[in-house]
């Protein structure tokens, strides 16, 4: 008969390749059972979106057949518990991430909708924050042009609801201004937007909010980093030296004393044209690798690229962002680099209570 200790042992002698310690240690291994040669037990992961979640699996089923037996039938139920480390400000959020880009128009808000989304389809609960005051992209990205958010007084404060579209909780500055207008607005009224976006919505429980930042370095920028303690920033680049140039200056506001935001990694868009009858054919108009040699001069992950392909405009112009449609190639793209985000967050935890 084989016992939960020899199953524990075993396990024991498995890493979790990104937090470098044993998953046993780790606490991850749970509701162990068993039943004659029959054994049965949870990995929990620390993110729905694990990219490691098969190796792991593998590395799990090939250490019972190693140190107890190859006879053992094994079934694993891989399921996860997103961790977070930092109190976010917003009750139920465990973890915020920035989508922030130094240019303007680099595809920054395409970035922020794709990855909002990308990790709630693996599982976990999502909302997005579109606080860029300058061009409020939600509402067109998600055909709600028009929305209004209901809101409501209880006990005399304002609580705004979320709208919900394809399975995230959505709030934009758009929704409450006249996209006929401009916006102009001062620094203590951004702020008071801003600030009610977080703290008067009803975001319930929230595994990761993503907040997508106008470009630049600006008000909107400090309240967000000054009020909430954000866990990390993701910036999005275009090959060209203007656009890496902007997302260095972004990227060294994050990283001031004063601010402290820990930057998660660099994201490549529009990296290079792919015509749609050549999907083989790579031309790299503006340039080759500059994301990827930000991201080594910041020694920053590099989280990925995406190509400039006419189905990522028109698939946002309608409403209905890339990654719903799950069998293009660049829906793929966007769900790697959401991994590889949430890969970051978990180590970005792990290591915050490690210190602790
Ligand atoms: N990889 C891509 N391929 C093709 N079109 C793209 C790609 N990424 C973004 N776009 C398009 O480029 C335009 C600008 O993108 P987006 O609004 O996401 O940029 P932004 O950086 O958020 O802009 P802003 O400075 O206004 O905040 C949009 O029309 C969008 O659909």
């Amino acid at each position: 008969m084989i016992t939960k200790e020899q199953v524990l042992q075993a396990l024991s002698h498995v890493e979790e390749p990104d937090l470098k310690k044993d998953l046993v240690t780790l606490n991850m291994i749970q509701d162990i059972e068993i039943q004659d040669n029959k054994l049965r037990f949870s990995v929990v992961l620390t993110t729905p979106a694990c990219p490691l979640k098969g190796l792991i699996e593998n590395a799990c089923r090939n250490a019972i057949s190693h140190f107890i037996s190859p006879e053992v039938q094994v079934e694993i139920n891989m399921t996860s518990r997103v961790t977070t480390q930092k109190n976010t400000g917003v009750p139920g959020v465990k973890n915020i991430i920035a989508v922030a880009s130094g240019k303007g128009g680099v595809g920054k808000s395409t970035v922020a909708a794709n990855l909002a989304l990308a990790l709630s389809q693996t599982g976990a609960k999502v909302g997005l924050i579109d606080a860029d005051i300058y061009g409020p992209s939600v509402p067109i990205m998600f055909g709600l042009e028009g929305a209004r958010p209901q809101a409501s007084q209880v006990n005399g404060k304002t609580r705004i609801e979320p709208i919900e579209k394809y399975g995230i909780k959505l709030l934009s500055i758009g929704f409450f201004t006249d996209p006929n207008q401009p916006v102009p607005w001062r620094g203590p009224m951004v702020s008071t937007a801003v600030k009610q976006l977080f703290n008067d919505a009803d975001w319930g429980e929230l595994d990761y909010l993503v907040v997508d930042l106008p470009p630049g370095t600006g008000d909107v920028h400090i309240t967000v980093t000054q009020t909430f303690p954000v866990t990390g920033a993701v910036i999005v680049t275009t090959p060209q030296n203007v656009a890496l140039a902007d997302a260095r200056k972004g990227i060294g506001m994050f990283l001031m004393e004063a601010i402290n935001v820990p930057v998660l990694g660099v994201i490549e868009n529009m990296a290079y044209f792919t015509p749609a009858e050549l999907p083989e054919n790579k031309y790299y108009i503006f340039g080759q690798g500059g994301g990827q040699r930000l991201a080594a001069q910041i020694d920053a992950p590099f989280l990925g690229d995406i190509p400039l392909v006419k189905g990522i405009s028109e698939s946002g112009d309608a409403g209905e962002p890339i990654v719903l449609q799950k069998d293009n190639p660049m829906a793929s793209a966007f769900f790697n680099i959401a991994e590889r985000v949430a890969q970051q967050v978990s180590i970005y935890n792990a290591r915050v209570a490690d210190k602790a």
